[in-house]
């Protein structure tokens, strides 16, 4: 059984909505009800943890118990930083649960697609993460502004969630981070601190974490063009548009 723990007790300074940016909608549904519809299509998911910050525990819990279709769900209150919500989430996941995803309550565009395959790649690899290739070139730069290096980007993979490994691997690594006091910011560094294997699950563009103000224009105009065969029509569609643009000039 899968148990999916979602940080959602972030202040959402970037949004500057004032509020617990997941509570923002989306598409006409809060970006939190949004994302845990998604993560209730997949057949594996047992169970769904969703970490708020501690005095929106019993209004989220009240507001999700009327939304239909949810896999069973508990509302626990999270911590100050990312680490330590989803470390509050872990001491809630259920003894039957072999492997537990993680994944942020702010990407609501995530497709049932990846994290079926990143389930399936933690069970088989003990971790994995979606991820897609870096569009940019990546510079590293040192605290004086100048650049030191340029990896190549042929290696450089851009991180999202959901990022889900074998339940015994994740406790061991939150445990080590405690232990030394070691905060990442994202849950696959801590695996890779303990040398547990951690595989990249190629995943889409659109799963963007929404954390500024114009995410939530970009997330929109995703919604409105979900599916794989939309991009298509529209690639088409622009094809078109240059021929002609090109006619015109002859
Ligand atoms: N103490 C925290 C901080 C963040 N999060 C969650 O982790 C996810 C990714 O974090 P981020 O996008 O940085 O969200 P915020 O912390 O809300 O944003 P900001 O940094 O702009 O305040 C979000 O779903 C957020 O709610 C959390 O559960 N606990
Ligand atoms: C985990 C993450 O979403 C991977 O891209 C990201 O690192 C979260 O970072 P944030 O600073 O909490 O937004």
């Amino acid at each position: 059984m899968v148990s999916v723990i979602f940080p959602a007790a972030g202040q959402g300074k970037r949004m500057q909505a004032g509020i617990n940016k997941v509570l923002l909608t989306l598409g006409g549904e809060p970006i939190l009800v949004r994302t845990l519809k998604t993560f209730s299509a997949v057949e594996e998911v047992g169970e769904l943890i969703v970490v708020v910050a501690a005095d929106e525990v019993t209004a989220v819990e009240g507001q999700l118990q009327k939304v239909s279709g949810l896999k069973p769900f508990q509302v626990v209150a999270g911590g100050s930083e990312r680490q330590y919500s989803i470390y509050n989430g872990l001491q809630q996941v259920a003894a039957a649960a072999d492997v537990v995803l993680v994944h942020d309550a702010a990407r609501p565009l995530v497709s049932v697609k990846t994290i079926q395959a990143v389930i399936d790649t933690a069970r088989a690899k003990g971790g994995a993460i979606a991820a897609v290739p870096a569009k940019n070139t990546i510079k590293v730069v040192d605290a004086e502004g100048l650049v030191v290096d340029t990896p190549p980007r042929s290696t450089l993979w851009e991180v999202q969630t959901p990022q889900g490994f074998r339940k015994d691997i994740l406790l061991k690594a939150n445990e080590a981070a405690v232990a030394d006091n070691f905060l990442g910011t994202d849950d696959a560094s801590l695996v890779e601190r303990i040398g547990a294997p951690v595989a990249v699950v190629q995943s889409d563009y659109r799963n963007i974490k929404v954390t500024t103000p114009e995410d939530l224009l970009v997330a929109e105009a995703f919604l409105k063009c979900t599916a794989e065969d939309e991009t298509r029509s529209l690639q088409a569609a622009a094809k078109t548009a240059r021929e002609a643009w090109l006619k015109e000039a002859e």
